[in-house]
């Protein structure tokens, strides 16, 4: 392999071992280590690829990218980064940088990303600039492959398949590729298959006609027709009936629709983003997800890992929360590390969410303006975040007396405490009646699916351990 490396990176270390690796690959390398070095070597010389770090001791390596691309507009460009947000990786696209590698990285890797890219000798086309409102948080390993596949599809309207437990973010991701995309300008339409009963679902998506079934009392336009010229976000994809995912794919398929009881078939420009928390795959195997929808679907897939997986993220994240309950009104609090350590000890089986409301009890209910080990414990209990559950209604009443008597190793958390104690087994007995039908419990109960939906996913409870096999 022969070419000529740029490589401006100001941590010698680093420096050195990027230099070695790539001179046994055959490039020859230059190394300078600021800015203003970085475009004296460019006005008198040759590049085939530029490798550049982002924080240099004179400014920022992608804000100034502008006389780069001017003095050498088709050198690909490579970006290394411990600046490991979202906003550099996007940043990092947005200067049309062939990669982005978030440090530490897997120096095989950079090497044939430099390998391909001295390859290429092309950069990518224009690139859509970025707007603000960056929103995702947390700097893990698994999130910078988040971000990265993110930032992969944000000029393209290839389909984007997120896959996650409950809570993990995976609507404020398709949020973020719209958001951050080039149909930015577009409407951002969101469907949750889950709350919509099953017989209004295709005139959810698709519209009707006036009198194309009892109720449909005028002409409706569906979510497809409202998403043209943006992003049509369909969530909970997983709990689509059959026939509902016959004819998505039709459209997908086709890049028409036809509304319920139409005729004529309607040409929409829709970005397709999906999102489920179950594992299609048995589901398919099963026959209740279409095979051929799911490969239709799966052209990107963005996995969002679980929070117990990634524990050094919830640091920031219960401080992000800390600045949105302030900014909602609740008292302002920091939180101590001792705090923090026992919040990354916590399952979160809602995970991102569950953190979020646990914070905001947090800061409602500490007394102090610091949140500390003392008030965590307190608050989201001893052994869990939730509070054991009496059996039935003499250990509630037993519990309730031992609570507001103070016997309870929580004083000062008695209504959240019965609060929990006493919604789980209604939600439970709920779907149990039910056979897990969330929509059938939602009705039963007399709140809202998507209620119901976030309850279940703050308190764990998983709809699908209720399901009666026939
Ligand atoms: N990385 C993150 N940074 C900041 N906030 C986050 C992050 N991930 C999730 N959240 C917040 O957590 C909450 C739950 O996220 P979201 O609704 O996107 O999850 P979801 O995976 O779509 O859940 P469900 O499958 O239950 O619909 C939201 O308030 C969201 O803003």
């Amino acid at each position: 392999m022969s070419g000529k490396i740029l490589l401006v990176e100001d941590d010698a270390s680093i420096a050195t071992v990027i230099r070695s690796a790539l001179e046994d690959e055959g490039f020859a390398v230059d190394r300078c280590d600021s800015i203003a070095a970085r475009d004296r070597l460019l006005a008198s010389g040759k590049y085939d690829v530029m490798l550049t770090d982002v924080m240099l001791a004179d400014g920022d390596g992608i804000a100034t990218i502008d006389s780069v691309r001017a003095a050498c507009p088709s050198m690909p460009l490579i970006v290394l980064s411990a600046q490991n947000t979202l906003d550099t990786a996007v940043r990092a696209s947005d200067t049309g940088a062939f990669e982005y590698f978030p440090k530490p990285f897997d120096l095989e890797d950079l090497v044939r990303a430099v390998a391909q890219a001295a390859g290429s000798g092309a950069q990518r086309g224009e690139e859509a600039k970025v707007g603000d409102g960056l929103p995702l948080v947390g700097r893990s390993q698994a999130m910078q492959a988040v971000y990265r596949m993110i930032t992969r599809v944000l000029r393209n309207d290839l389909t984007v398949l997120i896959l996650g437990e409950s809570g993990t973010g995976k609507e404020l991701v398709a949020e973020a590729i719209h958001q951050l995309g080039h149909r930015k300008s577009g409407p951002f339409v969101a469907v949750n298959a889950a709350a919509i009963p099953s017989d209004l679902i295709e005139s959810e998506l698709f519209g009707h006609e006036k009198g194309a079934f009892t109720g449909a009392i005028a002409q409706a336009i569906g979510k497809f027709e409202q998403a043209n010229g943006g992003t049509l976000f369909l969530d909970e994809i997983g709990d689509m009936p059959m026939e509902a995912q016959t004819r998505l794919l039709r459209a997908l398929q086709s890049g028409r629709i036809r509304r319920v009881g139409g005729r004529q078939e309607i040409g929409v420009d829709v970005r397709i983003v999906a999102a489920t928390n179950r594992d299609l795959k048995p589901m398919i195997a099963s026959g209740r997800f279409r095979e051929d929808l799911f490969y239709r679907l799966n052209v990107v897939p963005v996995q969002l890992p679980p929070l117990r997986d990634r524990a050094e993220d919830i640091e920031a994240l219960a401080k992000h929360f800390l600045g949105h309950a302030a900014r909602e009104g609740l008292p302002e609090r920091r939180i101590d590390r001792a705090a923090i350590a026992l919040l990354e000890q916590q399952p979160w089986r809602g995970n991102v969410r569950e953190l979020r409301n646990a914070i905001y009890r947090l800061s409602l209910m500490a007394r102090d303006e610091v949140i500390d080990a003392q008030t965590v414990t307190a608050v989201l209990g001893e052994d869990s975040a939730y509070p054991a559950r009496p059996d039935n209604d003499d250990s509630l009443r037993s519990a309730l007396e031992g609570w507001i008597a103070g016997t309870a190793p929580a004083p000062g958390t008695v209504y959240h405490r019965a609060l929990a104690a006493f919604e789980r087994p209604l939600f439970e007995h709920a779907l149990a009646q039910t056979g897990g039908n969330q929509l059938r419990a939602a009705k039963l109960l007399g709140i809202n699916r998507n209620t119901l939906r976030k309850k279940l996913s703050d308190l764990a409870i998983q709809a699908e351990s209720f399901v009666r096999i026939a």
